[in-house]
């Protein structure tokens, strides 16, 4: 469970959140949608203590996030990057059990390597693709292997950072199956950014709007289309008109 209550963020004086309140009950997938430059990246570095808020308090399990062991608490998460960001001096093996190869979750070397074979299998790469390095594989491919580091220390909780960005409408379409499949499979709790409906329609139990620094919308999927409220449905069908003010 995760629990954001009343988060405020200013940068330099400018708010970015105020009052950012939303819960993620265990097990479920939540997507924050919102407009470039709402705040969503920086919701999630809170939670994941990258960014401190400057009031509210942000609980994961009931444990206040500012107040406890920093390793064991990251040892929880799985992140997918936008863009994979995968170490290009690294074999994909190394780069799925990076976390297994040091820290807190260090296992033997072939140990490791087992695992991360196993994590590739399940994201439908073969065990040669173990031996090569990111700018041999495809962006569809270093997005499975991100897919397969997010998962490979069995997380509780996984964020999903756009994970569509820059794929092809069907290797997306791909992805969001395998992110779905992946999520219920393991029980996570999950967390996506994503400005890609069709992302939201395939991976979320629950769709949270970010708009002028609070959230605006939230409730499940299935009443995106039927919601009722003018900002949600603006951004949902991708209109101009409406109350979101386009800049132009
Ligand atoms: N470290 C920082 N220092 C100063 N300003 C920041 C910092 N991090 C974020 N911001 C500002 O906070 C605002 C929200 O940024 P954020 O990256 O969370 O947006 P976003 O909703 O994730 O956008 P996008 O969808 O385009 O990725 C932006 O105006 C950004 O410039």
């Amino acid at each position: 469970m995760i629990e954001l209550s009343a988060i405020h963020k200013s940068f330099g004086g400018t708010p970015v959140l105020r009052g950012v309140t939303l819960s993620v009950p265990k097990g479920e997938s939540c997507v924050i949608i919102g407009g470039s430059g709402t705040g969503k990246s920086v919701t999630i570095k809170c939670v994941l203590g990258l960014a401190m808020p400057d009031s509210g308090t942000i609980r994961v399990d009931g444990q206040d996030v500012t107040r406890t062991d920093r390793d064991a608490f990251l040892a929880r998460f799985g992140m997918l990057f936008q863009g994979a960001a995968l170490f290009d001096s690294m074999p994909v093996w190394q780069n799925v059990a990076f976390r297994l190869l040091r820290g807190t979750l260090k296992r033997p070397r072939r140990e490791a390597r087992e695992i991360a074979i196993e994590k590739l299998r399940r994201v439908g790469l073969r065990p040669d693709v173990a031996d090569l390095y990111p700018a041999e594989l495809s962006g569809g491919m270093q997005k499975r292997v991100g897919l397969a580091r997010a998962i490979a220390a069995e997380p509780q909780i996984i964020f999903f950072d756009e994970p569509t960005t820059g794929l092809d409408p069907i290797m997306a379409g791909v992805i969001n199956d395998l992110i779905r499949e992946i999520v219920t499979e393991m029980g996570v709790t999950a967390v996506t950014i994503t400005h890609d409906m069709s992302s939201v329609r395939a991976i979320a139990d629950s769709v949270a709007m970010l708009h002028d620094g609070v959230i605006k919308w939230h409730g499940p999927v299935s009443r995106l289309d039927d919601s009722g409220d003018p900002y949600l449905d603006q951004f949902v069908n991708g209109r101009a008109e409406g109350p979101i003010e386009a800049v132009r």
